[in-house]
């Protein structure tokens, strides 16, 4: 098999905009509108809190809550300030010049426009007060007393007493160093609860809400993974949490009732940032309450240092009971992964666009004004290496194509119409945990759009997401046949985005490699054949409104040293960045 490993790039400072208008004056014209609004009232069962943003704007979009509470959650309750987000009314550029130009990206365009359309069912972290949670009696091995609820300032000592250091995970590693954790942990093994009837019953209450954060539909279980100490100056430095079991998506944090102050937990996701418990929850508070935090675990975290007191935390694996049962399943099963809000207008508008898409690219083809936008522009390299460690060699499978811009070359005035579009998932996946049922939060969104965007397009009845219940979907129930063949083919596939500054001094020669996986994974009942023949990329292809950005982030993000989690992990349990490539018909057919 080919390498099939790609580059977009151009001299000089990256910039979509400029490469797309190269030698002429076109400003960038791929900014379709922002759709906000405003966020529902939190919901009364739990506290939540729509999370603090550190110095960073709120996100301007956030689904509403429309799946029913969770049965049998436990009656406590707590107020939590109403979530009120500021609407980003940020305008499409309406100028009729932009909109003339915009023609040649209509299908980009109209990409980005349906997916922000979007409304994902649950935000990357979510967390509220726990009040009313009832004393777990926790003993300690080694300590001659319960942990007292809560936990007075003169006892933590005791228990960090019978504690040891926590590790973290560097590469494959464990590792032992205070400067990026100091904390204290004890594990499952060393402690009990002795009140399990009515703690068990009052952690399902959580885990209903977590879950309902979060956005996950299908049965979740947590699983005891510590008991975390944190004295004062102790912390825990940003790192993801590495999947330490089967289904593993996210983690749960209790933070029992001590008096502390600082240790925040804070959760960072695609340029926000969400504070449990908010800033200005501290001090007493902290002793009267536990409070809960969920988190997928592919977004990073920290625990702020404490500054006083004690921060005494459970740690659970939040984990996907039908992880398997969906994978094995193969069908529809991207939506059984969340909680389904009415997606069927954004569905509606990605059919329209495939089917619109098909017949311009047919349109194009015939009349020989395809030329990939890339070749335009650019000319091919072909690179004859193969670095030889194992990661690598899953993603360049035995060369690399570089693609490069040439400045005396510009675009020709014919149309683009690109022959596929690379969207790049919100979310990171390990190899085990990459699957069409295992998507999270937006991801999920748009996976479950997309599967029904195709089914609808051929005339089958899949654009079910606003009449059918969240049950039905994650019974997969909606989806009828396609009458046709797909308008379009759906791969992901893990991607490594890397920028290579050849002249670094001058910034001269800047490039960004899109290494794509030797695995593509087809969208279930695709066909592997369908994957592109023609793995030319460059930015034309890249489905997003702010390319540079997230290019520049992705690669950015460090994978082989950051610290994650409590242990090493083997390479499959390491994130990655995926990617979905679509293709309209005729050339999937190719
Ligand atoms: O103490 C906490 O709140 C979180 C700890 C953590 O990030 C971990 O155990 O991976
Ligand atoms: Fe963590």
């Amino acid at each position: 098999m080919h390498a099939f490993v790609l580059a977009v790039g151009r001299p000089g400072a990256l910039s979509a905009a400029a490469t797309r208008s190269a030698g002429t004056s076109r400003p960038c014209t791929r900014r379709p509108p922002s759709v906000g609004w405003r966020a529902a009232p939190a919901r009364s069962l739990l506290g939540r809190w729509g999370g603090a943003p550190l110095g960073v704007p709120p996100p301007t979009r956030q689904p509403p809550h429309t799946s029913p509470a969770p049965a049998g959650a436990t009656p406590w309750t707590a107020t939590a300030s109403p979530v009120t987000e500021e609407v980003d009314r940020d305008e499409y550029d309406t100028d009729d010049d932009d909109a003339e130009e915009a023609e040649p990206y209509v299908v980009p365009v109209e990409f980005v426009r349906a997916v922000q359309a979007l409304l994902p069912a649950g935000r990357y972290a979510a967390g509220g007060l726990a009040v009313g949670l009832p004393n777990p009696v926790i003993r300690l091995r080694g300590m001659d007393h319960i942990l007292p609820w809560p936990c007075p300032p003169a006892s933590a000592p005791a228990a960090m007493a019978v504690a040891a250091r926590a590790p973290f995970g560097r590469g494959t590693e464990t590792v032992l160093d205070p400067a990026v954790r100091s904390s204290w942990r004890v594990g499952p093994a060393d402690l009990s609860f002795g009140n399990t009837v009515t703690w068990e019953a009052a952690l399902a209450g959580v885990v209903a809400e977590a879950r309902q954060g979060l956005g996950v539909a299908g049965p979740i279980r947590a699983e005891l993974h510590n008991l975390l100490l944190y004295g004062t100056g102790d912390h825990f430095a940003a790192h993801r949490d590495t999947e330490k079991v089967e289904g593993q998506f996210g983690t749960l944090v209790l933070t029992l009732p001590a008096v502390h102050e600082g240790g925040s937990l804070v959760v960072h996701h695609d340029g926000q940032s969400m504070a449990f418990p908010p800033k200005d929850v501290g001090g007493d508070a902290t002793l009267a309450h536990a409070t809960w935090a969920a988190y997928y675990g592919d977004c990073k975290h920290e625990v702020q240092p404490v500054t006083s007191g004690h921060r005494v935390a459970l740690v659970y694996n939040l984990v996907r009971e039908e992880a398997d049962a969906e994978d094995q399943e193969g069908g529809e099963v991207g939506r059984a992964s969340w909680v389904a809000p009415d997606q069927a207008p954004a569905i509606a508008a990605l059919s329209a666009l495939a089917t619109r898409w098909s017949s311009l690219r047919a349109a194009a083809v015939a009349a020989g004004s395809v030329d990939p936008p890339c070749s335009l522009q650019s000319k091919w390299h072909w690179r004859d290496s193969c670095p030889d460690d194992d990661w690598n060699n899953r993603y360049d499978d035995g060369g690399m194509l570089r693609c490069m811009w040439e400045e005396d070359v510009e675009l020709s005035g014919r149309a683009v119409v690109p022959d596929k579009l690379v969207r790049f998932l919100d979310h990171q996946y390990s190899v085990d945990g990459l699957g069409w049922g295992s998507f999270k939060g937006r991801d999920a969104a748009l996976v479950d759009a997309l599967l029904r965007a195709r089914v609808l397009a051929a005339g089958g009845g899949g654009g079910g997401g606003a009449s059918s219940s969240a049950q039905e979907d994650a019974a997969g129930a909606s989806a009828a046949a396609p009458a046709t063949a797909p308008a379009f083919t759906l791969h992901a596939v893990p991607v490594r985005v890397e920028r290579l500054d050849l002249d670094p001094e001058h910034d001269t020669e800047s490039y960004i490699d899109l290494h794509f996986a030797a695995d593509w994974l087809p969208a279930p009942g695709q066909a592997a054949a369908a994957r592109p023949a023609d793995r030319h990329f460059g930015w034309d292809h890249v489905a997003h409104d702010d390319e540079e950005r997230l290019l520049e982030d992705r690669a950015a993000d460090g994978r082989d040293f950051e610290p994650h989690g409590n242990e090493g992990a083997r390479l499959t349990r390491w994130y990655q960045t995926v990617a979905l490539v679509i293709q309209p018909a005729p050339t999937a057919a190719a």
